[in-house]
């Protein structure tokens, strides 16, 4: 019965993950990264269930002078709304009991991003609006779909670093990250499948 139900459950992976013991990298700044790759099980299955479940909306944004489309899809879950899957609810919990201690406060809130092709992006940014402009937070970032590089640079410059992500990886941004690094999602003319992000932020982060 038990190695019947064991492969029932490899068969239709329902969601899960890997205990969560990522690498740091301290990047200098007081900023750092934590990476654990395919933190998630059945990541494949969550991005299929994401990319039809999620109600994704089209931005349009003022660039200087002219309003332009966002290049990616987007979805927030505010504090206290339900996330739109299970997994995503278990991810948050695991990542808020491992990191709660160092970080002082639960994840809250996930900001979901729908990369479509290579076309879609992220400019260089930090996610600055909130108590991370002037505070250490932490932004942790689940990827699922095919991966893409997220980039991350010393603000003021210095050379850039590359971690490709997806298919259930995980990166965290900590320390100083969202005020002395920017990162960024470039686009890429390498022919690539759609990835979702999910960033799980404190109160009041964006
Ligand atoms: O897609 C990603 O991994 C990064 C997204 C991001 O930086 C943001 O939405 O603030
Ligand atoms: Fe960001």
């Amino acid at each position: 019965m038990v190695p019947f139900q064991a492969s029932l459950l490899d068969l239709y992976p329902s969601g899960g993950h890997r205990p969560l013991t990522p690498a740091r990298t301290h990047l200098g700044r007081g900023a750092w990264i934590d990476v654990l790759p395919g933190w998630l099980h059945g990541a494949d299955a969550l991005f299929d269930r994401l990319v039809g479940g999620v109600p994704w909306r089209a931005e349009r944004r003022m660039m200087y002078d002219r309003v332009v489309d966002v290049p990616r899809l987007l979805k927030f879950y505010d504090e206290g709304e339900p996330l739109p899957d299970p997994a995503l609810e278990s991810a948050m919990a695991a990542l808020s009991e491992h990191y709660g201690p160092e970080l002082g406060e639960p994840f809250r809130t996930a900001g979901l991003c729908l990369y479509r092709d290579g076309r879609d992006s992220v400019a260089w940014h930090g996610d600055t609006i909130g108590r991370s402009a002037t505070e250490d937070t932490m932004v942790a970032i689940v990827s699922v779909g095919s991966p893409r590089s997220l980039m991350l640079r010393p603000r003021g410059g210095g050379p850039s670093l590359r971690r490709d992500l997806g298919h259930g990886d995980l990166i965290v941004m900590g320390g100083s990250c969202q005020r002395t690094w920017e990162h960024a999602i470039p686009k890429t003319a390498r022919p690539c499948g759609p990835r979702i992000s999910v960033q799980f932020r404190t109160r009041g982060v964006r």
